[in-house]
Formats: structure tokens, C-alpha cells, sequence
């Protein structure tokens, strides 16, 4: 019997305005279990506006973004969640990198990637077990105890990743998680990112400039003035 996992987003008719700024203009993206998406476009043109409605930290002023943290989970509607409904949505299924990789830089490594299970409740202890393995599986063992400013770019983007994928996140975004590093560390940590997301069904939705780093996903968009102008999958707005 073949099943057809359902989609973990499905986005329709999104708009936004920001005073006379249109963001996002009549923009939708259904993404898929296992699919790595790329959003490239020109500066401006919606890309930002574009993650953070599709993972609940805004709402567009129209249009819907259905979200279906787990197989057999209920799709949630994220454009009829209160803020507060969001962010639990979000630490509790929702994974982020970014470019700088936003950790806490009074904690140790193994701390930074732990404290995402503690906030869900999680034993320290247990939370450090699980963190431990993921700074393993990213090639970090042995660097647990070092703080942010001990690692390289490359290493601390990689707790980064360790940090997202902990919770065992239904979806990871990632804005630019490259653009600071030069592209031998670039590859190593795409590998990192595609590898650990990926490879467990997880989507990937990540914003780039770099061409080469959207050549790695499977799929790519592109926006232009906050309309979807391209979509190699064949599915537009
Ligand atoms: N909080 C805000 N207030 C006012 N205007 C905003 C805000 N956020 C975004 N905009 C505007 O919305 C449009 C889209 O911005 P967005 O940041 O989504 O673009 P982007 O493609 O991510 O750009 P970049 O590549 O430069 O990061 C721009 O015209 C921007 O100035």
C-alpha cells in the first residue's frame, strides 16, 4: 500500500504590507516531507517576510499558512493562532538557523543546544544526553564544553544546527546559515544542515543569495516585489 505523507506547509494567498511596502504580494508554497526548498530573490523582495509568515513569527494580512507538525498530527492554521499559540508551535516543532547563529555566548556549546529541551520541559540531564548526541552526529564531540567564542564559524553554526534539530523539529528554516562563511566551511556545514534535516524527513526552508548553495536543494523559489516569480517544482502561487 503506498501512502502519501501530507504536506507539512501549505500557504496560500499571503500578503503583506508594510506601509506602502508590499512584501508579499498573493504568495503561496506547499512544502513537502524530505523536500529542501531554496528562496532566493533580489534584496527586498520578500524572501525574509516570506519565512517568517510560513513559521508563525508574523501574520500576513491575508491568506493561510496550514501546518502539520507530525503525520496523524491535526493541521493548525498558524494565520488563526494567537502569538502566544505560535511561539509554543514553534519551540515545540519548528526549527531556525541563522546567518550569525544567535547563540548564547555565556553558555557552553552543550548548554546552547540543551537549553532548546529544557524550555520544552525536558530534565537537564536528559536534555545534555540528547544534545551531546547531536553535537556527535554533527562532528562537535569534544567540543561540548567550549563557549561560542571558542569555536570557529563553522563549529558554532553547527551547534547552531545541533540546536534547531534537537527538538525534533516537523520543519527547519534557515536564513543565510552560509553567508558568513567562506565556501569550503560553507559546503561542510550545508552538508551538516541538508544531512541532519533532510535525510529524516524533515523539510528544509532555507533564504540564500548563494547560487551554489540553492543548487544543493531540491528545490528552488524565486520572489520578485513579494510575488512567487518561479518554482522549479512547477507549482506556483
Ligand atoms: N518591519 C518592517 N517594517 C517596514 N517595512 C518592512 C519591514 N520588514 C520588511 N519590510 C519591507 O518589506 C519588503 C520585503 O522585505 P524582506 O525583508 O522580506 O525582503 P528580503 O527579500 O528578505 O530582503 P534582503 O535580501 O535584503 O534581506 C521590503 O520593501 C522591506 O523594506
Amino acid at each position: 500500500m503506498i501512502t502519501t505523507a501530507p504536506p507539512v506547509l501549505q500557504a496560500h494567498s499571503l500578503s503583506k504590507t508594510y506601509d506602502s511596502a508590499h512584501a508579499l504580494v498573493d504568495a503561496g508554497l506547499t512544502v513537502h516531507p524530505g523536500e529542501s526548498v531554496a528562496i532566493m530573490g533580489p534584496s527586498g523582495s520578500g524572501k525574509t517576510t516570506l519565512m517568517h509568515v510560513l513559521s508563525g513569527i508574523i501574520q500576513s494580512d491575508t491568506g493561510d499558512v496550514v501546518f502539520t507538525p507530525a503525520p496523524g498530527h491535526a493541521p493548525v492554521n498558524l494565520a488563526t493562532r494567537t502569538s502566544e499559540q505560535r511561539a509554543r508551535l514553534r519551540r515545540e516543532h519548528i526549527g531556525f538557523v541563522f546567518q550569525d547563529g544567535l547563540l548564547l555566548p555565556e553558555l557552553t556549546a552543550l548548554e546552547n543546544v540543551a537549553v532548546a529541551r529544557m524550555v520544552a520541559g525536558v530534565p537537564r540531564a536528559q536534555a545534555q544526553q540528547e544534545a551531546a548526541g547531536w553535537l556527535g552526529a554533527l562532528g562537535l564531540a569534544g567540543y561540548e564544553q567550549r563557549r561560542p567564542g571558542q569555536l570557529s564559524g563553522g563549529q558554532a553554526q553547527r551547534v547552531a544546527i545541533a540546536r534547531a534539530q534537537v527538538t525534533g523539529p516537523a520543519v527547519v528554516f534557515a536564513d543565510e546559515p552560509t553567508g558568513a562563511l567562506d565556501s569550503a566551511t560553507s559546503e561542510a556545514v550545508l552538508d551538516a544542515l541538508l544531512g541532519s534535516t533532510v535525510s529524516r524527513g524533515a523539510p528544509l526552508v532555507m533564504v540564500t543569495h548563494d547560487e551554489a548553495v540553492a543548487a544543493r536543494c531540491s528545490r528552488l523559489i524565486r520572489l520578485q516585489d513579494g510575488r512567487v516569480v518561479h518554482d522549479s517544482a512547477g507549482v506556483h502561487a
